[in-house]
């Protein structure tokens, strides 16, 4: 095993004991001095420095522990004037045990303080206001020169976001400290230890005596600064230091350093207020960030909404994207946005040439088949996207939409280098040996190009969820389109089967009823007529000498004569008869619920009516030849229509212009 930390500070004793706390194998050499034993007379036993009764009260409470549970606070020496915090852990084969001096006075004031400030940073609604108030406390509590908060960034740079200082100390509110000062042992080191305190960086640091036996020293808050450690602060200036971790449920956050440019003393009580007053400030803000966070998350979502809510129909890709370009970027923090849908590209702001984004999805497609965004910060270097021409565009975040077939819809976020000027508190490149004054060394500035600002986990977040808002609104708007597109061919449908049903019902020339139409009918009135005995009548009439009229007077012409007759008739007849072509010049005529002699009466009058039409260029009457029929028990369609057409022919012969009753029903006709 190699020795950790074998050096000590000397503002409190370190004793080595067994594991079962019974024989002290090693102790600082201050402990004599410290603890009043007087240099001659090293403690033998823990008895002989704790006492018989606390000396059980610690082995009790260790037993099966790692440490004890709260530091014991004990007094020794001539009248008990010497108070001594006492802490003890495990540490491999070892009880380590931790003595410093402990002032009375003052316990109960700084309790009430602490409760208080307590109180104040619960009440705190902004980082800002929560980390300066921490700072102002911290600094009135422990009276160091300087204390500030030092936010990580993702690539571990520190952010000083929060200063309290002596008026006569220079700022570094604002300025970086380089990620290399911060590397991973350390960072470990800040979340394991999350209180280290070196008390005078440049003091006398002792060592365990006896001098080789070989302890991990790492959780002592005693040990000594390494010698990197001493170095750094020298170029910081600093002399007196404690620094606390932040840490939240994602990790480490930032860390609280407090600087003083000479050693200085905090006591143990202190530094456990401060300790307390940190991880309270730490839980507010990550409860502050929750907030803020559900407020950014809840714009985002309300962002599409609004569009689509507001409007009557849904709203295509482009449009989409369109209403909403300007609000994503700010909410996003981008220049550029770009929706990939369909082989097509709509974009607004700072995006790369539309070729360019559909490279990036087919590359994509195969780089990322998973739901979360991609995301770059650095496309120069990314390997997805350094061949691609995008010299503006450091940073893209791809959203996948999944669409619910093979080929995903992608929405871009852009944003350009933002080529800031960082200012370095230490500067990041070289460690270089620096003067060592009273004050901080002065800044470095940098301007950053080839990187764009990180994407933020909240921001990844919020990506995701307006991605699958989004695909609902595309989706939704992909349905109502579908549904147009059905709608129409249900209409065109439709209007097909109509002009479907008119050929097939319609005699084309003049837009009366056809031979197959009438005869549906006929046949549909036999039916009545068999079960309700409801009684009809036929008409069957053939204008005369029609094929002198075409050869008289064109074929045309007797179209139109054809056509004017079909009109005349129909205007004339009750709406409940039916009429249609029979073919050629013959037509027919079904008068519902009527008899023989009612039938005889109607087809008197339309003769009658017919031989008055008159149509330009045609020089002579209109005369009709027309049998009429009455329906009779045994009739078919068949039997009714030859009967019909018989009379017909009948009245034909007996010269044209005239109406004849059907052989037998003659008789029933008066008059
Ligand atoms: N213009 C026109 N003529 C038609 C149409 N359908 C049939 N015809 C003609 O009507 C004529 C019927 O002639 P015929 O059957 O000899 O009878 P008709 O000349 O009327 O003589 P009768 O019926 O005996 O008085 C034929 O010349 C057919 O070509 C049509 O839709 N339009």
């Amino acid at each position: 095993m190699s020795k950790h930390y074998p050096l000590l500070q000397s503002f409190g004793a370190l004793l080595v004991l067994d594991a079962e706390s019974r024989r002290i194998q090693a102790t600082s050499a201050n402990l004599a001095t410290l603890a009043g034993l007087g240099a001659s007379s090293p403690p033998i036993t823990l008895e002989q420095l704790l006492g018989r009764r606390l000396t059980q009260q610690v082995r009790c409470e260790l037993q099966g522990q790692p440490r004890l549970a709260a530091p014991l606070v004990f007094s020794r020496g001539a009248n008990r004037s010497l108070h001594f915090q006492l802490r003890a852990y495990r540490s491999g084969e070892h009880v380590l045990m931790e003595l410093e001096p402990f002032r009375m006075d003052g316990q109960h004031r700084l309790l009430g303080a602490l409760h208080e400030h307590l109180s104040r940073l619960a009440e705190t609604t902004h980082q800002e206001e929560l980390l300066a108030y921490l700072v102002t406390t911290v600094r009135t509590l422990t009276g160091f020169t300087r204390v500030a908060v030092c936010q990580f960034d993702p690539d571990w740079h520190g952010h000083i976001v929060a200063e309290a200082k002596a008026d006569d100390e220079c700022s570094i509110a604002g300025q970086r400290l380089a990620a290399r000062d911060f590397p991973v042992a350390l960072r470990r080191a800040y979340v394991r230890h999350p209180v280290r305190y070196i008390q005078d960086a440049q003091a006398p640091v002792g060592p365990l005596t006896p001098g080789d036996l070989s302890v991990d020293l790492s959780a002592s808050v005693l040990r000594a600064p390494t010698f990197e450690r001493q170095r750094y602060l020298e170029r910081l200036g600093v002399r007196g230091m404690l620094n606390v971790s932040m840490i939240c449920e994602t990790g480490l956050w930032g860390v609280l350093f407090c600087h003083a440019t000479a050693a200085h003393e905090v006591t143990a009580a202190v530094r456990d207020a401060v300790h307390i007053l940190v991880q309270a400030a730490t839980e507010r803000l990550s409860l502050l960030r929750a907030r803020h966070e559900a407020r950014y998350l809840k714009r985002v979502q309300d962002s599409l909404a609004s569009s689509m809510n507001t409007q009557q129909s849904p709203r295509g890709p482009e449009q989409l994207l369109l209403d909403q370009a300007a609000t994503w970027m700010t909410l996003f923090r981008a220049q550029g946005v770009a929706l990939w849908h369909a082989g097509g590209v709509y974009q607004a702001g700072k995006t790369p040439a539309p070729e360019v984004i559909s490279q990036m999805v087919i590359r994509l497609r195969q780089a990322h088949p998973h739901n979360g965004p991609w995301c770059t910060r650095n496309t120069a270097k990314h390997s997805l996207t350094s061949s691609l021409a995008m010299p503006e565009q450091a940073g893209v975040m791809a959203i996948p939409l999944s669409m619910g077939h093979a080929q995903r819809a992608w929405l871009f976020f852009f944003r350009l280098t933002p080529c800031p000027v960082l200012h370095w508190s230490v500067r990041p490149v070289s460690a270089v040996a620096l003067p060592v004054s009273g004050t901080l060394p002065t800044a470095w500035y940098e301007e950053v190009t080839g990187c764009s600002e990180a994407w933020q986990r909240v921001e990844r977040l919020a990506a995701m969820s307006l991605g699958r808002d989004l695909t609902l609104a595309i989706s939704s708007y992909e349905i109502s389109m579908l549904n147009m597109h059905l709608e129409r061919e249900r209409k065109a449908l439709a209007s097909a089967n109509q002009r479907l049903e008119q050929l097939a019902h319609f005699d084309p020339l003049t837009q009366i009823w056809n031979r197959y139409r009438i005869e549906q009918a006929i046949d549909d009135e036999l039916v009545a007529a068999k079960r309700y005995g409801a009684t009809f009548a036929l008409l069957m009439f053939d204008v005369d000498h029609f094929k002198a009229i075409n050869d008289t007077y064109g074929h045309s012409l007797g179209d139109e004569v054809l056509v004017a007759l079909a009109r005349r008739v129909e205007s004339s007849l009750r709406g409940c008869d039916y009429f249609g072509r029979w073919g050629g010049e013959e037509f027919v005529i079904l008068a519902t619920h009527s008899d023989i002699q009612a039938a005889a009466g109607l087809a008197e009058r339309l003769r009658e009516l017919l031989v008055t039409l008159q149509l330009p260029g045609l020089d002579q009457p209109v005369t009709v030849s027309i049998g009429v029929v009455a329906w009779q028990p045994d009739d078919s369609c068949k039997t009714l229509m030859a009967r019909a057409d018989a009379a017909m022919y009948l009245a034909k012969r007996k010269g044209r212009n005239r109406v004849e009753v059907a052989a037998g029903e003659a008789a029933r006709v008066k008059g």
